[in-house]
């Protein structure tokens, strides 16, 4: 594959499009698919940041296997049994192993459903792999899934703001009663702790998410306008091993000298994350629509997608800070992508 070029003042240039044009081709016929593990807790955000993914590349490439059907109890067996879906010993995890090495090999895998609506499992469906696979469940990460995994997302958000995150699904979609969904939410507390957490430890992306802490860098008094909520997001990622191309952000600073306008902070931090060499990027406050659809817009053109899929409606309230986490994920995915093309040919 020739190196790819493209700088913030210029538009992408033919042979930029003709490289993705071809990284589009290549990834529809490979043989094995490319498998993305995202992991995190309940109600962390997984689905979210999943969808972004297949929205930017496009539902033809993408497809998400959710492992919640690989629970050996449903809702009303955990009531009697008091086991929690935390717990990797009340997941056929060994089932989603050989189903992960199957479908590496790019054959079909009939997967356990599990609906979240009724608490039960429903009659498992025919899974045919698409060139990238985004399996996404509380245990992604474990040890015996890793092999068969390309890259990997770990969503880790702050405990407030995962607390209400999931509360309000809980109740609003999820059919839970307020009283027994509290005393089981403080219960996972020590199992998220002991079982999940350290999932994030060989991520390629941490996500972590925070309420706004734009306040404190104003000691006298804060006189910006937020909205509620707002969201400080802070991906720690992995360096790739081949960068692509300069990602423009389309920027107007005169806008960010008004007093009326939103306040908002980027921040690009390298440092060492358990150990290893990271680069933690903090973007808290609000991005103007302009500047997240001009960046949108390029990922899109690179990644050549000839329609842009709607966002879907659960997502309209997603934050630009959220929104631009995505694109920054998605980014750094088409690297490993563009990485494993290469290896392979
Ligand atoms: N980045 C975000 N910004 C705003 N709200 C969010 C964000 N991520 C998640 N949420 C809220 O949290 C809820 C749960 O998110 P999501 O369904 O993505 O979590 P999950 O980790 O996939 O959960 P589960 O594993 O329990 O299915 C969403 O319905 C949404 O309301
Ligand atoms: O940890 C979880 C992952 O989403 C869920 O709690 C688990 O899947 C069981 O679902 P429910 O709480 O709807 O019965």
């Amino acid at each position: 594959m020739e190196t790819l070029t493209a700088t913030e003042t210029q538009p992408m240039t033919n042979s930029v499009q003709f490289v993705c044009a071809t990284a589009r081709q290549q990834l529809k016929q490979l043989r094995s698919p490319i498998i993305v593990g995202v992991a995190g807790d309940s109600g962390s955000g997984k689905t979210t940041y999943s969808n972004g993914i297949r929205r930017l590349l496009g539902s033809d490439l993408v497809s998400t296997l959710c492992t919640d059907g690989y629970h050996k109890e449903d809702r009303e067996q955990r009531q009697i049994s008091g086991r929690l879906p935390l717990d990797p010993a009340a997941n056929h995890l060994d089932r989603l192993a050989e189903h992960l090495k199957a479908l590496k090999q790019g054959k079909a895998v009939p997967i356990p459903v599990y609906n979240h609506g009724s608490g039960k499992f429903e009659q498992p469906e025919n899974f045919v792999p698409t060139p990238i696979v985004v399996v996404e469940g509380l245990h992604t990460l474990y040890p015996e899934l890793i092999p068969y995994l390309d890259f990997s997302l770990y969503v880790d958000p702050d405990h407030p703001v995962k607390w209400q995150w999931k509360w309000e699904r809980d109740l609003k979609r999820r059919g839970h009663k307020a009283e027994q969904l509290e005393q089981e939410m403080l219960q996972r507390e020590a199992a998220f702790k002991r079982w999940i957490d350290f999932q994030k430890i060989d991520a390629n992306v941490v996500i972590k998410i925070f309420h706004s802490q734009l306040q404190c860098l104003a000691p006298h008094q804060f006189t910006g306008i937020l909205p509620n909520p707002c969201y400080k997001v802070e991906l720690i990622l992995q360096p790739a091993p081949v960068p692509l191309p300069t990602l423009p952000l389309p920027f107007d600073l005169a806008a960010m000298l008004a007093v009326d306008q939103p306040p908002f902070m980027l921040a690009a931090v390298p440092y060492r994350y358990w150990g290893r060499s990271a680069i933690a990027i903090h973007l808290d406050g609000v991005l103007s629509q302009k500047t997240i659809a001009g960046l949108e817009d390029y990922i899109v053109n690179y990644t050549g997608i000839p329609t842009d899929e709607a966002i879907p409606e659960e997502q309209y309230e997603l934050t630009s800070a959220t929104r631009f986490a995505q694109l920054l994920i998605t980014w750094r995915f088409l690297e490993q992508i563009n990485y494993l093309l290469q290896k392979n040919r």
